[in-house]
């Protein structure tokens, strides 16, 4: 679904990402993973088609990152960590209008009540979003960046601020998405969602520092860490350490 190879995105004299090579398959859940600034916002973006790379090549789904965007654009989902909702409007409402977006032909309200039922959101659905808590808002936001049933979807920190129950609610919703064959690639500052992901990347200065099978990391790390089962929060910290960098960095 994602291939990429030696992606490069520069701002200016600045480079945001840098020489990225790594693939996604269909049905995965990938998370990226790195402290603040490491570059996951700028790769995602490249993968969804906003922006263009400086150097490197990549497709998505097939599509050119490079030469076919707007392609990639329409067929995918993305939630950013600035979702936008209409306040004023209604959860119903809202998802309407994203169904317009979409293009959504056909059975719009149908669709619509399947997924305000897949995000338990169908008692609220006459709630105007501004009268929302806070997760029930990223509820409404996950709702909407599903519900022209993408097969790729893009989550920019999704979970960022979310209560417990509205982050499991979206990590059932997630694993029902993936075996359903949706592939998914997440950020996230939580190290026991990174745990849940099928492989991660750890991106440190626009870099891939570490890439894999989170079970893979693990064996690979556990010999050098001296633990049996290091976590990824001890092997982030580790790779840091071997390239110099500042402690205190928090993952996510
Ligand atoms: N349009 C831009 N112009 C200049 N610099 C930029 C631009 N976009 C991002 N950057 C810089 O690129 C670096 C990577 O930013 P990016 O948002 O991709 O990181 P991130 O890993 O997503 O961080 P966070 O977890 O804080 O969202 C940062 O130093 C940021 O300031």
């Amino acid at each position: 679904m994602i291939r990429l190879e030696e992606v490069t995105k520069k701002f200016g004299d600045f480079t945001a990402v840098d020489g990225v090579t790594l693939s996604v398959g269909k049905g995965e859940i990938y998370g990226l993973l790195g402290a603040n600034g490491a570059g996951k916002t700028t790769l995602i973006r490249m993968m969804c088609g906003i922006l263009s790379p400086t150097s490197g090549k990549g497709t998505v789904m097939g599509w050119d990152i490079s030469r076919e965007q707007s392609r990639i654009q329409e067929r995918i989902g993305y939630m950013s960590q600035k979702f936008s909702l209409y306040p004023d409007l209604t959860v119903e409402e809202n998802l309407r209008f994203y169904a317009d977006l979409y293009h959504i032909q056909g059975h719009v309200k149908k669709r619509v009540a399947e997924v305000l039922a897949e995000w338990n959101l169908t008692e609220w659905r006459s709630t105007r979003v501004s009268a929302l808590a806070g997760g029930w808002r990223q509820r409404v936001a996950f709702a909407s960046a599903t519900l022209h049933a993408p097969p790729l979807l893009f989550l920019d920190e999704p979970t960022s601020g979310a209560d417990p129950a509205t982050r499991r609610a979206f990590w059932d919703g997630l694993y029902r998405l993936a075996e359903g064959g949706t592939t998914i690639l997440v950020t996230t500052h939580y190290m026991d969602e990174a745990e849940r992901c099928d492989r991660v990347a750890m991106m440190l200065r626009g870099k891939v520092a570490a890439e894999g099978r989170v079970t893979d990391l693990r064996r690979e790390y556990a010999g050098v860490l001296n633990k049996p089962r290091p976590t990824l929060e001890e092997i982030f910290h580790h790779i840091i350490r071997g390239r110099g960098e500042k402690h205190g960095q928090k993952l996510g």
